[in-house]
Formats: structure tokens, C-alpha cells, sequence
């Protein structure tokens, strides 16, 4: 899959395989890559974490649009309506658009793994630091710019909330397309328990790969049945233009090393 060249600027080697470009990636220090695995045993249990306190304001909400790579559900990120703080976050983060990562079956999907175990798709929601950036596009090239929540997704009872996200995705079953979508409150997709989370400090993992991402991994998961994730497999890379269609699926990237990273636990 060729990546457009607005994402992959020169800075990063790629090797671009079908569909997913993998293969060796030069980054300029590229010791802070994402995913990885996380070695539970390995990680630090830190005192001074702070829960997290989410405090999304669904009216935020505003569309969902398929870039080719997953679906975004995009929030007006125009102010600090929706908003991250605490856990190990210093600034105050707003919430720009979250989406998924997922594979052809459910043995596989996630981009994060827990011991190398694999879940069948993992959530992003993105944040960026509106303390010390005016838009997301600038916070994207700097150290502190973003904060990802990550929650992975295993198969079991059906997720109502999640339910009139997927009854839209046939909306924009091709790349590029964009529905309006709207008063979706993103606090519905956390976990029971948000107190529990490790957290470590990385990259975008898709170009343009910038090491700006304090990354937020929720221990516990949700549940989403096999009907609502075969919806994902619905969607496709390609746009209505092109010829040969592809299914959207495998859209994660592969663990990166950890290069002497700490891993901090919010919990023991
Ligand atoms: C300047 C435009 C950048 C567009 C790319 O934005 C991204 C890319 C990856 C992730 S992820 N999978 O690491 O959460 C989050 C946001
Ligand atoms: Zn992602």
C-alpha cells in the first residue's frame, strides 16, 4: 500500500507491503516507537500516578470519516469541551478523534499486546496538549504533544453504546468517506475501571510515526460481540474508484523494540 507522501515524509524509511507497510523502519532515534509488548512482571508500579479523569462532552461529537487506514469519530476539538487530565498527564489534553485497530479473525488485531497476548481489536482515543498547542497538527511533531488511551477489545456480550457507531459504518464503507455523526459520548467505550492502566512513553503508530504520544493502557477491557467487530471487517481501504476493493482489516502495526523504556503500573 503506498502511503501518501503528506504522511510519510522522507524523515521515515518505509517499506510499504500490501496492505499494511511493516518491514524495517529507520527513525531518526526511533527508541521510542509504538506498539510494544508489555511485559507485566517488568513493569514499575508508580505511587504518584493519579487516577484519570476523563470529561468528554458528547455535543462534541461531529463525524466519522474512513482515511483508508481505520475510522476516525472526529470531536470539535475548537475548545476544552472534551478533555483528558491527570493519570500521569501534567497538561490538559482535548480529545480530537478515536478509533480502532483490528484483525481478519479474532485471534489477532491489537497493536498493544499484554505478555504477547493478542486481542481482536484495541481503541485509541487521541488527545493533544492544549497547554502548549494551539491545533493537533502542531502537537503531532513534539515530545509532550499527544496522550492515547488504549483499551483493548475482546469477543463477548454485544456493547450497546458501541452499537450506533457501527450502525453507521456502512456509511463509509469506503475510503474517504465522511457521515455526520453526532452527541456520541466516548466515555461509553472506556472500561469499568479506568484506575488501572499502564502507561509508557512513544509514537504515532502509523506515519507519521512522531515520538509525541504518552501512551495510556487500560488493564481491563470491553466486551463487543462477533457480530458488531465482523462490521469492521465491512469496511474497506480502497475508495469507490478504485477497481479491486480491499477489506479493511490488519490495519495494525507490529511491536517495536522497547529499548530500555519503563513500563510504570498505576496499580500493584
Ligand atoms: C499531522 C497528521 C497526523 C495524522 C496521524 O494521526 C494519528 C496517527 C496515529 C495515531 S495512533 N494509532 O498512534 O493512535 C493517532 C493519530
Ligand atoms: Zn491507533
Amino acid at each position: 500500500r503506498r502511503c501518501n507522501l503528506t504522511a510519510c515524509s522522507s524523515k521515515y524509511v518505509l517499506s510499504a507491503l500490501h496492505p499494511m507497510w511493516q518491514g524495517p523502519l529507520v527513525a531518526p532515534g526511533g527508541n521510542r516507537q509504538s506498539p510494544i509488548d508489555i511485559r507485566v512482571r517488568k513493569s514499575v508500579f508508580d505511587p504518584h500516578l493519579k487516577p484519570l479523569t476523563p470529561d468528554y462532552d458528547p455535543g462534541t461529537c461531529s463525524q466519522i470519516w474512513n482515511n483508508g487506514y481505520s475510522f476516525l469519530v472526529e470531536y470539535d476539538d475548537t475548545t476544552d469541551k472534551s478533555i483528558l487530565k491527570g493519570g500521569p498527564l501534567e497538561d490538559n489534553f482535548r480529545l480530537c478523534q478515536f478509533h480502532f485497530h483490528w484483525g481478519e479473525s479474532n485471534a489477532w488485531g491489537s497493536e498493544h499486546t499484554v505478555d504477547r497476548r493478542l486481542f481482536p481489536a484495541e481503541l485509541h482515543m487521541v488527545h493533544w496538549n492544549s497547554n502548549k498547542y494551539s491545533r493537533f497538527e502542531e502537537a503531532v511533531m513534539e515530545e509532550n504533544g499527544l496522550a492515547v488511551i488504549g483499551v483493548f477489545l475482546k469477543i463477548g456480550k454485544r456493547h450497546e453504546g458501541l452499537q450506533k457507531l457501527v450502525d453507521a459504518l456502512p456509511a463509509v464503507r469506503h475510503k474517504d468517506s465522511v457521515v455526520e455523526f453526532t452527541r456520541f459520548d466516548p466515555a461509553c467505550l472506556l472500561p469499568a475501571n479506568i484506575d488501572d492502566y499502564w502507561t509508557y512513553a512513544g509514537s504515532l503508530t502509523t506515519p507519521p510515526l512522531t515520538e509525541a504520544v504518552t501512551w495510556i493502557i487500560m488493564k481491563q477491557h470491553i466486551e463487543v460481540s462477533h457480530d458488531q467487530l465482523a462490521v469492521f471487517r465491512s469496511l474497506l481501504f480502497t475508495s469507490a474508484e478504485e477497481e479491486v476493493q480491499k477489506s479493511m482489516v490488519n490495519n495494525f502495526r507490529v511491536q517495536q523494540p522497547l529499548r530500555g523504556r519503563t513500563v510504570r503500573s498505576s496499580f500493584t
